[in-house]
């Protein structure tokens, strides 16, 4: 069954070896993907600490007070020494919920005795169920997969939710009860597909049956949308919380990981620099031996085998930026600073030279270790890997690096008027540029994608393209037939035929305003739809406003929204729309001064704006913004200030060139 309640879920791993990063932690990410697809409406988020009690019971009681709907522990319900979870849970927990703890334990005993160790606790605190599941991934899942269909009603009967609790009665009252014996992991597959495919939705995508919507007659047609307007920080924070980071690892070659993300640490396993390596060209002395004469006894140059033999005072090596300083040396005085005093008579070589300035210990020298200590995390997980971090890679002999798998996009144009660039064209339609705009937008910033073609704006063609796109995608893109035209019809097909959720379907911005977001569940899966405008423009600042930040998300990138800054826009050209504008910009930065200026014609057709633009200048509605009096013998006028600094997104960093 898929829930479609809204719901705040936390999970929560105990494990001193997970937390401490000792051992990697499979059941926090594995327990929230299972939980996406129960339950696609849930915000689900995950925190993994140790087997401390007092923390354990410091997590629950916040998330109690947050009103959070469920939180999943996984961890620590067994009978070594450091195992608290229960009791943990039971010093938090007002009302005990034995039932749980027992569905669970009866069923897993029919997999395995061994369940009867388990000392799993559950109980309401506050208004939140707290589930104790066993720490292994298989158990967690597998305890989870036992007490599904009870979790919604649960929630729904903490909160005290009488009329959907009394539909569910109903619900659940048809429903025959499970039974637990011989259920292989195989018929237990077999049992969600069949749960599943009876969700409307879903039935219909299996037999790939035509659409159900129907293209209203136009006098039926909607005078108005029905989707409420949100506003962009909003939508942004909504497509967030429903994309997951991606936790499966991709092992490539080192110079194929540029631009991804690192899934690993990587140490060094020997010190960086590995010898003590000199910083300049000149001479290895003692530095206690001050200025004055000094006998060049050897020569070290870089790439040579070091010096063995201990300098002795008095004595110098000339040394090449690079080489080691031969033991016994502590300083190394560049040439510049000394004299030649004595040379061979060829001139080959240096018999002696003068130090003219006091060498001071420690001078000009790169200590073992100084840059980097020994076994040392070097470059971190979650860094995007850029020029360096290869270089670093090559530099340690890592010619093998993990990297985050990469999310899987599909991108879908829509309209009935959309050709191919090759295809001839006939009076009224156009050439498709959406498509190839998105594959190298997502393409500049990392990502691949799948071309699903054109669809004319016919239900059932969108849906059976929709369909051959979530069988390989995890998110997928549309463009066009997003707005009110009767022949709009990729929101309604999405609702209608896959069950999808619209989180929003319209925004407080231009271009952009019938942009949307949906979620659902295809074949068990949770698949992300990114609406995007037919309007060329409009699609372009909705994929960078909205699509690349979540990717980049997915992909556990810490910087995934793009960078904030104020600037000047000279061209002072107020908005006299009532939604925000968010104008195609150049960015320059001159004198100290960050001016945006903007990419002529506007509108959201014209794809030309986004060439060349480095910013987005968010400009807000005039109508917002505070009018000035201006006092004068004959009266008072009201001017509107046009305020000197606007919000820029940069999608280019500027600071780069
Ligand atoms: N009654 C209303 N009409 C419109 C509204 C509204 O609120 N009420 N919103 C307008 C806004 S704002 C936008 S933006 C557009 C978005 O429309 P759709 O997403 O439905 O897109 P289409 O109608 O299919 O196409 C719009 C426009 O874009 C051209 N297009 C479409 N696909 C492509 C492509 N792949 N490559 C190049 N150009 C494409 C298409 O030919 C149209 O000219 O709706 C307004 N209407
Ligand atoms: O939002 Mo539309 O993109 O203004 O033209
Ligand atoms: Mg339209």
């Amino acid at each position: 069954m898929i829930s479609s309640i809204n719901m705040s879920i936390r999970v929560l791993v105990v494990s001193d070896t997970r937390s401490s990063g000792d051992a990697k932690d499979t059941a926090g990410p594995k327990l929230m993907e299972k939980l996406h697809v129960l339950f696609p409406y849930a915000e689900v988020a995950c925190n993994t600490i140790p087997d401390d009690k007092a923390e354990i019971k410091s997590y629950l009681q916040k998330y109690a007070k947050q009103d959070i709907d469920v939180v999943f522990t996984t961890g620590g319900t067994g009978f070594s020494p450091r195992d608290v979870t229960p009791e943990a849970t039971r010093e938090v927990i007002e009302k005990e919920a034995p039932g749980l703890a027992t569905a669970m334990m009866f069923r897993s005993l029919a997999k395995t005795e061994m369940a009867m160790l388990s000392r799993a606790v559950c109980g309401v605190a506050s208004k939140t169920l707290i589930v104790n599941l066993p720490g292994s991934p298989k158990g967690a899942l597998e305890c989870l997969d036992f007490i599904k269909e009870a979790i919604p009603h649960a929630v729904n009967c903490i909160n005290d939710r009488k009329e959907e609790v009394a539909r569910e009665h109903i619900t659940i009252s048809q429903q025959p009860v499970a039974q637990p014996q011989e259920q292989s992991s195989a018929s237990k597959e077999a049992r969600e597909d069949v749960t599943i495919s009876q969700q409307p939705g879903a039935q219909l995508q299996e037999q790939s049956s035509p659409s159900r919507v129907k293209v209203n007659k136009v006098a039926a047609r909607n005078r108005e949308s029905p989707y409420p307007m949100v506003e962009e920080k909003d939508a942004s924070d909504v497509i967030i919380k429903h994309c997951m980071p991606i936790h499966e690892t991709d092992t490539v070659p080192f110079e194929e990981s540029f631009g991804r993300v690192l899934a690993e640490n990587v140490c060094t396993p020997e010190p960086i620099p590995a010898f003590r390596a000199s910083i300049k060209d000149g001479y290895a002395v003692k530095s206690a031996d001050g200025m004055g004469k000094r006998t060049v006894k050897q020569k070290a140059i870089a790439g040579d085998k070091p010096i063995e033999d201990e300098l002795q005072h008095g004595e110098a090596v000339r040394i090449s930026t690079g080489a080691p300083v031969p033991p016994g040396a502590d300083a190394v005085v560049q040439v510049e600073d000394t004299k030649l005093l004595q040379a061979s008579e060829d001139g080959s070589e240096e018999i002696a030279i003068e130090i003219l300035k006091e060498p001071k210990a420690g001078q000009d020298i790169r200590d073992i270790g100084s840059e980097v200590a020994k076994d040392s995390v070097v470059l971190h997980k979650y860094d995007r890997i850029d020029a360096a971090h290869i270089g670093i890679m090559a530099q340690l002999g890592k010619l093998e690096v993990k990297v985050v798998r990469r999310p899987a996009v599909g991108i879908l144009s829509t309209g009935n008027e959309i050709k191919e660039p090759w295809e001839r064209i006939q009076p009224g339609q156009i050439r498709d540029s959406n498509r190839y705009t998105l594959k190298h937008m997502l393409r500049k910033f990392g990502f691949h994608s799948m071309d699903c073609g054109i669809v004319k704006d016919d239900p059932n063609v969108v849906k059976q393209a929709l369909e051959k796109a979530f069988e390989q995608n995890e998110y997928v893109i549309t463009t066009g037939g997003a707005s009110m035209g009767e022949f709009d019809v990729v929101k309604r097909v999405l609702e209608v035929d896959f069950d999808a959720r619209i989180h929003f379907g319209r925004v407080n911005m231009k271009p952009g305003k019938p942009t949307s977001f949906a979620t659902l569940v295809y074949k068990g899966k949770l698949k992300k739809v990114f609406c995007l405008p037919g309007n060329p423009a409009s699609c372009s600042v909705c994929c960078l406003l909205f699509v690349i930040p979540a990717l980049r998300y997915v992909e556990n990138q810490r910087d995934y929204k793009f960078p904030m800054i104020r600037a000047d826009v000279p061209e002072k050209v107020p908005n006299s729309d009532a939604r925000p504008d968010y104008r195609r910009v150049t960015v320059e930065a001159k004198d100290g001064i960050i001016s945006a200026y903007s990419n002529g014609n506007q509108i959201s057709s014209n794809l030309n704006s986004v060439c060349n633009a480095n910013g987005l200048a968010i400009i807000q509605p005039q109508s917002t913004i505070p009018q000035r009096p201006i006092h004068s013998p004959f009266g008072t006028t009201y001017v509107s200030e046009v305020p000197l600094e606007q919000v820029i997104v940069l999608f280019d960093n500027i600071y780069e060139y």
